[in-house]
């Protein structure tokens, strides 16, 4: 089985080469910020996005790399470190690597840094890293009588991190990108009207009421493999999808649509992001159902009153691919 650095940032699964189960080692939450990276423009227009271009001004990424290879066996079996690559040599090769590539997407980031690894230390066999973007929106500040974008002032957000996971594999005296998934976090949706949930089983285990329109409030990961990994992994970005397209299509769809459950939801943003980019081979969602509790209906009729849902949440896992458009 081929190492997977899986969806949700975190770095799993082994080498096929070794038999062992499990044998890597590394670090997460290496935190790299670079000003001035390059700007990453859109290759199209599409019409449910008006995204150009990511400047990149401040760009931020929480890296995690994880190590395989034969030769860290020694490590575990005999404490000898002759081979043992020190986790803060990774961290600082992660950090360095942030000055001396020019990159504008986390992929290509990481990408040239795992080749980086893997030239700089022949006994590593793989190398597999994942990155969340840490993002900043420019502060919009008064200058000259006239709000405008700072250009040089940063806040964080919170939500909305576009991420990405690559292995990369040493095959001869090539680097090879084994794996590639890219992706955006913590996507916030609420629609306040044109959401159903109803003709679900009704049983003696039925408590929810049939909703002919309730209040939809999702937080939705969404991640794309791309048909050619190269066209996704590579610094070139000709082929390159923004996260910005995907969370603009989600939320276009999501308005327009009268969706009967998340279920629907989802798979109808699927079907779209697969007819916008045909370059993407497929689409995967994980959801989680925070639609608001109903309190009372405003006594001048209208609105209603919310507070927040109760735990447990539930949540939805799905892949849709080009299948899916037949
Ligand atoms: O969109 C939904 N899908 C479900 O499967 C479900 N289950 C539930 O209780 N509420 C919802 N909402």
């Amino acid at each position: 089985m081929p190492s997977t650095a899986s969806l949700h940032g975190q770095v799993t699964g082994n080498a096929s080469t070794t038999n062992r189960p499990t044998m890597h080692y590394g670090k997460k939450d290496v935190f790299v910020y670079r000003t001035y990276a390059k700007p990453l423009k859109a290759n199209k227009q599409i019409p449910e996005s008006n995204f150009q271009e990511r400047k990149n001004v401040l760009f931020g990424v929480d890296v995690q790399v994880a190590l395989h290879g034969q030769e860290f066996l020694k490590n575990y079996t005999d404490g000898d470190n002759s081979t043992c690559v020190a986790t803060d040599s990774m961290r600082n090769f992660i950090e360095l690597s942030g000055g001396k590539i020019e990159f504008s997407t986390i992929d290509g980031f990481l990408v040239e840094t795992a080749k980086g690894f893997l030239k700089q230390w022949p006994h590593i066999e793989q190398v597999d890293l994942a990155g969340q973007s840490v993002e900043f929106d420019d502060v919009p500040v008064e200058k000259n009588g006239v709000i405008e974008n700072s250009g040089i002032m940063f806040r964080p957000r919170k939500t909305e991190r576009p991420r990405a996971s690559v292995s990369v594999r040493r095959n001869g005296d090539n680097f090879e990108v084994v794996n590639h998934v890219s992706g955006i976090t913590d996507v916030h949706l609420m629609k306040i009207t044109g959401s159903s949930f109803k003709d679900f089983i009704q049983d003696e285990y039925t408590k929810l009421p049939e909703k002919e329109d309730r209040n939809l409030f999702i937080y939705v990961d969404i991640d794309w493999t791309y048909n050619n990994p190269e066209d996704g992994a590579n610094l070139d970005t000709s082929n390159y999808v923004p996260a910005e397209q995907i969370r603009d299509i989600a939320a276009t769809v999501f308005h327009e649509l009268n969706d009967q459950s998340i279920q629907h939801l989802v798979y109808v943003i699927g079907q779209r992001i697969l007819e916008r980019f045909p370059q993407l081979k497929d689409v995967s969602y994980y959801t989680n159902n925070r639609t608001l509790s109903e309190v009372a209906e405003a006594s001048n009729g209208q609105g209603k009153v919310y507070t927040e849902p109760t735990l447990p949440y539930g949540f939805q896992a799905f892949t849709v691919t080009r299948d899916d458009l037949k």
